[in-house]
């Protein structure tokens, strides 16, 4: 569904991202992880199409991005963005009802109304329909706004979930993706804990200086040394042999010292 050769992007003379390949296929989720400034917002950017490669291709569906309009593009990949702007105080209900937008062929049908109530609904937020977005916690939002992007019915759902969430929505969302990657969505998702990867995600992409250095299952591509290299503390990995893995974080002194 996506393919990206050779990806690169250059602002002046610093290469933002560099020389990344990845594939997600039908139903298939992939974590995008590496330390902070390491090009992560920079590769989902291009994915979506918001930006252009200096460098490479990224192919959907098997053509270029460059080929698709905008709104054949929103048709196709739907972006949960950390960006939570509005240029107008729109009800959660309208903000939800944007994502049928690319859909709509002249004007909004019975249809476009009950998909936007479901979708409200599947996050559990329709309580919160008549509220003003500007209005909502940041985690009310983010639950809206991933109601927008369900909406969009898109095959491809780029995500960057926000630090808002606590860890039952957080869990809920990534649940939430890992069930829409069953139902055959390709999912891409930023993600700053290695154990939520492990947990959802099929393949890990872990850039370092916006080249990728690792590829592959979480399990076997989030090594103890490797992760140290990238993130520059120690990491202890523990879990029981058919259960899960978890990556913990230490100062390098205390795993010397233990
Ligand atoms: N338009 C730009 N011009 C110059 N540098 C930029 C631009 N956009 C991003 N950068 C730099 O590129 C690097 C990668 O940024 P990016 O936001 O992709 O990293 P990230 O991995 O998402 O970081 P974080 O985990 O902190 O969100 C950073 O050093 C950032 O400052």
């Amino acid at each position: 569904m996506l393919k990206v050769q050779n990806l690169g992007y250059r602002v002046g003379e610093r290469w933002l991202l560099r020389g990344v390949d990845l594939a997600v296929g039908e139903g298939e989720f992939l974590a995008v992880l590496g330390p902070n400034g390491s090009g992560k917002t920079t590769l989902l950017r291009l994915l979506a199409g918001e930006l252009r490669p200096t460098e490479g291709e990224v192919f959907l569906l098997g053509e270029p991005l460059a080929v698709y309009g905008p709104q054949a593009l929103a048709r196709q990949r739907a972006v949960l963005s950390q960006v939570r702007e509005m240029a107008f105080p729109y009800t959660a209900y309208e903000v939800a009802f944007l994502g049928r937008l690319p859909h709509l062929v002249g004007r909004e049908r019975p249809l476009d109304h009950r998909k936007t109530l479901e979708a409200l609904e599947r996050v559990r937020a329709l309580s919160l329909k008549e509220r003003l977005f500007p209005s909502l916690s940041g985690g009310e939002a983010m639950r809206v706004e991933v109601a927008r992007l369900l909406n969009q019915e898109a095959r491809l759902l780029l995500d960057e979930p926000t630090n808002h969430l606590d860890p039952r929505y957080a869990l809920e969302l990534l649940c939430l993706f890992r069930a829409l990657a069953y139902e055959g969505k390709g999912v891409v998702a930023v993600l700053h804990d290695l154990n939520l990867a492990g947990l959802f995600a099929d393949r890990v992409l872990l850039l370092k200086e916006g080249r990728a250095v690792a590829y592959g299952p979480p399990q076997a591509v989030l090594h103890p040394g490797l992760l140290e290299e990238v993130y520059e503390v120690a990491f202890s990995v523990l879990g029981q042999p058919g259960g899960p893995t978890f990556w913990v974080p230490l100062p390098r002194e205390v795993v010397r010292g233990a």
